[in-house]
């Protein structure tokens, strides 16, 4: 994590490179939430985002400094990414699915995204992140050493405490998808606190743009019908980011109803 913290250190000349407001930057830092000039309450965050694969084109589009940035966050990306395809190794196993089932397409891409949330003299009034799922398959989340995730569960928020160099694996609303809401999609924000900054680092395994996601047939009971229609990962991202990730609206254009 020791990178990511020094990255948002260095003084705003060395970081202006990557700041944009423009939303089609793939590699980019910005404050708030993507869409900061329309959002009512703007979010106590920075957030560095840029995609991992294919590794070889994106490390050129990565930030230079620290001078270490691109060595160490290869190599984060990498084993990150290895975590999170066997993590879906065992899922699939679990589902019943056949070995495999989660590679190709529907993990094909990886989006680094990390967050620095400075002290906020005032929690009470904003957050880090807004409540969300995650859009994408599965999330690898490492949270540092300090407090700040919650979990919506049972009609209230609980803390997430930090373990010591321990991953936070979030499944995201493509896995709810395809598993015909077998596997749920965990609801979280994250508060801010006005000791201590906190950096945090999620690696997003995404489904590639064109992959068309649907409920697998295996995964429908014969007394269900398909929970949800087909469509492109492509689709539903443009759909999440105009709705802010409002985990209530973001699946209703995708939903069947029996
Ligand atoms: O910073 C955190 O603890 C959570 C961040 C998060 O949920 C996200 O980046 O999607
Ligand atoms: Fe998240």
């Amino acid at each position: 994590m020791n990178v990511f913290k020094e990255f948002f250190e260095l003084p705003a000349e060395d970081k202006v490179s990557v700041y944009s407001n423009n939303l089609k930057r793939p590699c980019r830092l910005y404050t708030s939430s993507s869409n900061y000039d329309h959002e009512n309450v703007h979010l106590w965050r920075d957030n560095l985002r840029h995609p991992c694969h294919p590794l070889e084109d994106c490390i050129k589009i990565w930030p230079q400094k620290p001078t270490r940035y691109r060595e160490i966050v290869a190599t984060y990306s990498i084993e990150a990414k290895k975590l999170g395809l066997r993590i879906l190794e065992l899922l699939s196993e679990g589902l019943g699915l056949g070995s495999g089932f989660f590679g190709d397409k529907l993990s094909e891409s990886s989006l680094l995204s990390v967050n620095h949330y400075p002290p906020c003299p005032d929690p009470s009034l904003t957050l880090g992140v807004s409540r969300h799922c995650d859009p994408n398959l599965l999330t690898i989340l490492h949270q540092g050493d300090e407090y700040g995730l919650q979990v919506f569960k049972d009609g209230e928020w609980i803390g997430v405490e930090p373990l010591h160099n321990a991953f936070v694996v979030n499944i995201g609303h493509q896995l709810q998808i395809i598993s015909n809401n077998k596997l749920k999609s965990a609801e979280h924000r994250a508060v801010t606190n006005s000791r201590v900054a906190r950096t945090t680092a999620a690696f997003f395994i995404n489904p590639s743009d064109d992959c068309v996601i649907e409920p697998d047939k295996s995964l429908i009971d014969t007394n269900e019908s398909p929970a949800y229609r087909p469509f492109q990962f492509k689709e539903f991202l443009l759909n999440y980011s105009s709705l802010m990730g409002n985990p209530e609206k973001c699946l209703e254009p995708f939903e069947l109803h029996a």
